[in-house]
């Protein structure tokens, strides 16, 4: 048995399912090396950059739970760790990982001892993981030139948080035999593998379950299934309970069922492009929740009408530099007259009105989607400019030039507009892009190019 197929039966242990039937005519029996205990689906090797997936080996029906996990055998974070989530499950994952290497001489150990080994062994699980994940933790210079300023930055943030968490380890991570290659190797199985679940705060990555690749559409989804412990604590006062039985994670087909040989996919969440690319290391297409950032809050809105106007000449300081001091009690003045303008007007980020004035803390993450323009920007913008314009000497231009404006230099770094409009790295020696740099670029540029026809009526490019 190969180790994707293992893993699946290991991690499915204890569970009663699959609802079956005893004969082998729906393909659930012999033939596959994926179906010795009858699973409904099994693991292949898929290609075209999906790696392996999961694929039903027979027709399943609406609502079939799949696979089921017990929370036991579920690799999961540990909440009150000190180090960054992934980068303690990546040590933990390398301990797992030397101790099953050491398996042998513990197991003859133990047997001299009497003593059985403690916690689970993911020596299987293990054994199943790829054996590299590439995501943009191992971007090169070039590569990250080609991300936008706001991704880049959260690239290199993760890179150096992921680089501190290793030197606070190190001294665990030699005592194992494992360096730099091994840790990041783990880190990024853990970011391109978990599921987060928020009642508990915890990343959990599932083994079997972790074979599912993603779609916008997918055919199968995932739920935690908690026993009945109805009744419990009355048989608990007249005799001795068994244990309760642990929570499983489970994979179930949706609505429409799965028919065989169709892949098994989850969706991972309706995310923008970049969390794709940063977690998962792959940007999907379609990108349903693609959301491509025009300013990170308010004050960048200011600052980039403060810089434009003065960029035009039309500064009140005849174009000259200001000092940083100055610099910086023009934009907080700017800002207050931002919120006057606003409160004037009404506004509050809600776009409601009711009492309470704006607070320019909510004006955050201001992006522009498939389905448009976030709301909050053309107020915002008009504002900003009515606001600004006190410190220069000429008119403002409207809002929705200034938000076509902002859109065209966003877009232009997608390369809409230009002659790179994609193919190239961002070392501007013609070198091939990464297929995931290129896609998340792709993605971009569409919203943008959408947005930029809706607003002008003209193609963007
Ligand atoms: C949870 S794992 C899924 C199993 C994985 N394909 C394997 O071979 O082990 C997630 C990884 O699968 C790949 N993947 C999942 N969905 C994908 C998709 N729609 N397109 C491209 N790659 C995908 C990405 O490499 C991602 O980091």
């Amino acid at each position: 048995m190969d180790a994707g197929s293992a893993v699946l039966q290991w991690a499915c242990q204890g569970w009663e399912g699959p609802e079956l039937d005893d004969d082998d005519d729906n393909g659930a029996g012999g033939g596959s090396s994926n179906s010795s205990r009858g699973l409904a689906v099994g693991v292949r090797d898929l290609g075209a950059g999906r790696g392996r997936g999961l694929v039903a080996l027979r027709d399943v029906g609406p609502g079939e739970t799949l696979l089921s996990v017990s929370m036991d055998r579920v690799f999961c974070s540990e909440p009150e760790s000190e180090l960054h989530w992934s980068a303690d499950m990546a040590l933990r994952l390398l301990k797992a990982r030397h101790a099953a290497s050491q398996q042998p001489k513990a197991q003859a150990q133990h047997a001299q001892s009497g003593r059985k080994p403690d916690g689970a062994d993911w020596g299987v699980w293990i054994r199943s993981l790829p054996t590299a994940v590439r995501t943009p933790l191992e971007y090169s210079d070039a590569e990250l030139g080609a991300l936008d300023e706001y991704t880049a930055a959260e690239v290199m943030g993760m890179q150096q948080c992921v680089a501190a968490c290793f030197e606070a380890v190190l001294p665990e991570l030699e005592a194992i035999g494992c360096g730099w290659e091994d840790f990041l190797w783990a880190v990024q199985v853990f970011h391109s593998r978990c599921f987060f679940e928020p009642t508990s705060g915890r990343h959990m990555t599932v083994p079997g379950v972790d074979m599912a690749n993603h779609t916008a559409a997918p055919s199968a989804g995932v739920r935690i299934v908690h026993p009945m412990s109805q009744g419990w604590d009355a048989v608990a006062e007249i005799a001795e309970p068994p244990p309760p039985e642990p929570s499983r994670f489970t994979l179930v087909a949706g609505e429409a069922g799965i028919r065989r040989d169709e892949e098994v996919t989850i969706s991972y969440g309706s995310w923008p492009s970049e969390a794709f690319l940063l977690l998962f290391g792959f940007v999907p297409s379609p990108c349903p929740g693609e959301a491509l950032t025009l300013f990170r809050d308010a004050e960048e809105v200011v600052r980039w009408c403060l810089a434009r106007q003065q960029a035009g000449g039309s500064s009140a300081h005849g174009g000259q530099q200001l000092d940083e001091e100055a610099e910086e009690a023009r934009v907080v003045a700017a800002l207050e007259r931002v919120t006057a303008v606003l409160a004037a007007q009404g506004g509050t980020a809600g776009g409601g009105g009711g009492g309470a004035g704006p607070d320019l803390g909510d004006y955050i993450n201001l992006v522009v989607t498939p389905q448009g323009v976030d709301g909050r920007l053309e107020p915002l913008l008009a504002a900003a400019a009515t606001a600004t314009a006190a410190a220069v000497a000429q008119g403002q231009p409207e809002a929705r030039q200034l938000l076509v404006a902002r859109l065209r230099e966003r877009a232009a770094e997608f390369g809409v507009g230009t002659a790179s409009g994609g193919g190239e790295s961002g070392d501007g020696q013609g070198g091939r892009e990464d297929p995931s740099v290129a896609a998340f670029r792709a993605s971009k540029r569409a919203v943008a190019e959408a947005a930029l026809v809706a607003l002008t009526g003209t193609p963007a490019s």
